[in-house]
């Protein structure tokens, strides 16, 4: 009986609550650096949902221009050459750098569109507003862009709520939608002046807010990036208590994380199998009038019933995405 117990927490405790309108999973989001052409040819071969591009931090202030250019050649040629429908995604610099206005001038006049743009150290309406304004002016005819904002610093942290808000009335009427956070641990440290610890303690409430937030606006939730990338054992583990706290995938920065994350942000065997079994059950206690039943031990009613829901959901969203 106790094994039983914790089994079913333990699938019970993993679960992402998920509310979409649309979905791209982006289980995984790896970065490689924009002007490194081995690395981004290697990308286009893994089984990863989400390739970034990068214009930013990845790349040295001497190779902007050829991150750039690179990345616009990549743009230019068609998409479906790749084995896999990943996420063409390009993280360009923030908006009050001297580069976001090349970056996105490059990107959103290309021949094919990127389907998602990353837009870092946004703090305050303006950054916004900016972004907005030049994405509407270059982006052609009807077409839309998803739009993926970041989260890393104390002011932003603290200004989450608004930004996110204010992203999404600025959408309405633009060629953008946006469809997530990424919670940018490593800079949020760097502005609060710490360095990041091996267990990430000192993240533990910006984190839980970024997610919180995100998830009040039914967006993906990107989960912070594991810089220690030999260490396999602990990203699993970092994996799983983002997974646990609703985010829906996590920034990668080498190929060797790939599998790892792709994995544990997809519902496991046991978990699927809990869920549509409690599926079952609770259509055939709702015939019979009762709203609250045991299922493997547990009092279920609809908070669990919506839990196991979206095990399945996330299951099929992302199977049919790819
Ligand atoms: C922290 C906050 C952030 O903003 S994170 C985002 C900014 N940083 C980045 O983009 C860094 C991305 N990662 C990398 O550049 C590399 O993984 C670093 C960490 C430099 C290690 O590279 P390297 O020494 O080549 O690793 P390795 O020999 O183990 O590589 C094995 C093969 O894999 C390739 N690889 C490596 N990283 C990537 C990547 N990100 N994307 C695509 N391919 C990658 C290597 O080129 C190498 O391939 P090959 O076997 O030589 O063909
Ligand atoms: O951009 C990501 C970060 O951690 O900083
Ligand atoms: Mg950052």
């Amino acid at each position: 009986m106790k094994m039983k117990f914790r089994t079913v927490f333990n699938c019970i405790k993993k679960i992402n609550i998920i509310s979409v309108r649309y979905y791209t999973p982006r289980r995984a989001l790896m970065y490689v650096p924009g002007d490194n052409l081995r690395k981004l040819s290697k990308a286009f071969t893994l089984d990863v949902d989400c390739i970034a591009m990068d214009c930013e931090d990845g790349v040295a202030l001497s190779q902007k221009e050829t991150a750039r250019s690179t990345i616009r050649s990549i743009l230019d040629t068609e998409k479906n050459v790749t084995r896999r429908n990943f996420d063409r995604a390009v993280r360009v610099n923030p908006v009050n750098s001297e580069f976001c206005h090349d970056d996105l001038r490059a990107v959103l006049t290309a021949k094919y569109l990127p389907d998602t743009v990353l837009l870092p150290k946004v703090e305050d309406k303006g950054h916004l507003e900016w972004f907005a304004d030049q994405a509407n002016a270059l982006i052609r005819d009807e077409a839309k862009i998803d739009l993926i904002i970041y989260v890393e610093s104390a002011l932003a942290v603290i200004k989450c709520y608004e930004l996110c808000k204010y992203t999404m009335e600025l959408a309405e009427n633009g060629k953008f939608r946006l469809a997530g956070v990424v919670f940018g641990s490593d800079d949020l440290c760097a502005s609060l002046g710490i360095t990041r610890s091996h267990d990430g303690a000192e993240l533990l409430y910006a984190r839980q807010k970024v997610v919180l937030i995100s998830k009040a606006f039914n967006l993906q939730a990107i989960d912070m990036v594991h810089i220690d990338f030999k260490d396999l054992v602990k990203l699993k583990e970092y994996c799983e208590q983002g997974a646990q706290m609703g985010y829906t995938g996590k920034q990668v920065i080498h190929p060797d994380q790939v599998p790892v994350v792709q994995t544990a942000f997809l519902p496991n065997k046991k978990q699927v199998e809990w869920a549509t079994g409690l599926l079952e059950s609770f259509k055939e206690h709702q015939k019979k009038g009762q709203g609250a039943f045991v299922y493997k031990g547990i009092m279920i009613d609809m908070p669990t019933m919506k839990q196991a829901q979206n095990i399945v959901d996330i299951l099929k969203l992302t199977s049919s995405s790819l």
